[in-house]
């Protein structure tokens, strides 16, 4: 299905980069204080080997004791205080990419929660759920070697600083190892890209066949593959050890081309040093010192260099970050009065849906529903009974057509005065994890215990919640206390009872009960349905039976629309589904 094909957006270079700034500008104080620290770290850092030479020089020329104490104490000083503001810049540095991304994955889960959920859908959950996870986590990591390159970069930038107020000819001979760092990195970049990612290849497979085996452990004893099975991840595991080695060599060999780097470097510098020394132009002392400098270059140089790869993939999943944010969304209109409790009706004009790129399964549908009025939808299955039901509901817009809610079009009611309009259970009911409290106050956040109380016993809950270790309390959700599909679906119903809306959607609300649960959940669907316009997916025909009017579906199009009597004394399709119903 093409539905799976992302239709999620991914940012721009230019404004993933101009999003995060936002993100770090909001935190100015943190941002200035890391920006202060690492300057005075790396300049702390720089004054160390300067003072090195100063005291070369000092002693060349025979320096007093007391000088040369004096500038040995200095050094211990700078090098203590470079120490402690490296450790304190590192810090605040993660510190503030660390809050810029807490925001940014915010920003960006609200934008999920609120984008159009046809839109979501589209995108294909995944796509979403990578980004708000992987992504996110991705980037999160990718923090603290950020900090790592921001000191890097600052500490670069003063000691070439540094370096050129020493003396600029001996800054020219540095240049010399610029040839050999792009020659390496123009060789090492598409390299290792090729490598990791066949070494991630690699190490999936081997997970996926360890994964298979032990999963399908019986079947693996039952036909005695064992030995057979225990040499396909024998040779998946040493395929993937053999990629890591690859992927380990491939940076070896960029490992030691810095080191070449360096010795070129360092060549050139010593030997332009030697030269300005000899021709009485420089001193031993500035030499030494641009040497140390130079030496001290080549750990923050290499950092930078290496993590080019890790920056940029972060860079990656920074981008599709952004693109979450860039997706329009309705605004939360904070402004609008809530449609409150008063009747509403439901009207459809001619709405017609297909998903996707795929055929139209809903042709222009109209139908009016009076407040307080209760529809069944019935049909066979996939007559399009739960695409018109969502539709109504506002799960998800129609391709064409109008649908009102209590006369407003639902396009132009806030996502928070559509919650509060229509209340929908869906087939796939959720229990989200936290106590059974937490979970029905999902609906209504201010509801109170009594309240909580009086929702269930409306559903016929209150028996089975009472029982539970902790009552209201217990923990439910994934590993926690289970709950049955019955028992979630009863929940789901509470939660519309709590949420009070006028509307109701209940698209086979007791479809996943076995039959002795199934009467239990019709009644908790009669008691949330009363007093509220309801349309009810009603697969169970008693339940049809029970409301005011019946509109059955067939190819896409309401094919009967009437009360139950009138329709079985019409004989027409509801006559004969009841008839087969009460054989
Ligand atoms: N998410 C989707 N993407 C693509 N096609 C879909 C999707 N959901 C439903 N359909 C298709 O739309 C048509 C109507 O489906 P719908 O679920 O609305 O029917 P239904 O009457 O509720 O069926 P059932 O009783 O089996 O739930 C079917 O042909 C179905 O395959």
């Amino acid at each position: 299905m093409s539905a799976q094909t992302s239709v999620l957006p991914v940012a721009t270079g230019r404004t993933t980069l101009a999003t995060f700034w936002q993100s770090l500008r909001r935190h100015p104080a943190l941002g200035w204080a890391s920006v202060g620290t690492s300057l005075a770290a790396s300049g702390a850092a720089v004054v160390v080997p300067l003072l090195l030479g100063r005291l070369v020089d000092l002693v060349v020329a025979d320096g007093t004791t007391r000088s040369l104490l004096l500038t040995s104490a200095w050094i211990l000083g700078a090098g203590f205080a470079a120490a402690v503001l490296t450790g304190a810049s590192r810090w605040l540095v993660t510190e503030w990419g660390m809050r810029a991304c807490a925001d940014l994955r915010e920003e960006v889960l609200d934008h999920a929660l609120r984008m159009d959920s046809a839109r979501l859908e589209s995108a294909g959950s995944g796509d979403v759920a990578s980004r708000v996870t992987d992504d996110v986590e991705q980037v999160t990591d990718s923090i603290r070697l950020a900090a790592g390159v921001f000191t890097a970069l600052v500490t670069v930038l003063v000691t070439i600083a540094g370096f050129a107020a020493l003396d600029w000819r001996i800054a020219a001979a540095f240049l010399v190892v610029l040839p050999v760092h792009v020659f390496s990195l123009r060789r090492f970049t598409p390299r290792a890209k090729r490598l990791y990612a066949a070494e991630r290849q690699a190490a999936g497979v081997r997970t996926q066949r360890l994964l298979t085996t032990f999963g399908g452990m019986r079947t693996v004893h039952a036909y005695g593959m064992a030995q057979r099975q225990s040499q396909r991840v024998e040779r998946a595991s040493q395929d993937a050890a053999d990629a890591r080695l690859r992927a380990v060599r491939g940076f070896l060999w960029f490992a030691n081309m810095m080191n070449y780097a360096e010795a070129i470097g360092l060549t050139a510098v010593l030997l332009a040093g030697f030269l300005l020394v000899r021709a009485g132009d420089s001193s031993v002392g500035d030499v030494t010192a641009a040497a140390l400098l130079f030496h001290r270059l080549f750990g923050p140089l290499g950092m930078l260099l290496v993590s080019f790869n890790d920056v940029q993939s972060a860079g990656a999943a920074l981008a599709r970050l952004v693109g979450v944010i860039g997706v329009d969304v309705p605004a939360t209109r904070s402004g609008d009065a809530p449609a409150g409790r008063a009747a509403a009706g439901v009207t459809a004009k001619s709405v017609s849906h297909r998903y996707a790129d795929g055929p139209a399964v809903l042709h222009d549908v109209s139908i009016e529903i009076a407040a307080g009025e209760s529809l069944a939808i019935v049909g066979a299955s996939g007559a399009g009974k739960t695409t018109l039901a969502a539709i109504l509901g506002g799960v998800f817009p129609a391709t064409d057509g109008a649908v009102w809610l209590g006369g407003r079009l639902i396009g132009d009611l806030s996502p928070t005065d559509l919650r509060r309009t229509v209340g929908v259970v869906t087939q796939e009911v959720h229990v989200f994890a936290g106590t059974l409290a937490d979970d029905l106050r999902l609906a209504a956040p201010d509801a109170s215990e009594d309240d909580l109380h009086a929702a269930l016993r409306l559903v016929g809950a209150d028996g089975w919640v009472a029982a539970l270790p902790a009552g209201l309390a217990t923990p439910v959700g994934d590993g926690e206390h289970p709950v049955t599909p019955g028992q979630a679906q009863q929940l789901a119903l509470a939660r519309i009872a709590l949420l009070d809306p006028p509307i109701v959607v209940l698209d086979e609300a007791s479809a996943e009960a076995g039959s002795a649960g199934a009467h239990q959940l019709e009644l908790a669907s009669s008691a949330v349905i009363r007093g509220r316009t309801a349309i009810v997916v009603a697969h169970r025909l008693t339940q049809a039976h029970a409301c005011d009017r019946v509109a059955v579906m067939s190819r896409g199009r309401i094919v009967e629309l009437g009360r139950p009597d009138d329709l079985v004394a019409a004989g027409g399709r509801y006559a004969e589904l009841w008839a087969a119903w009460r054989r």
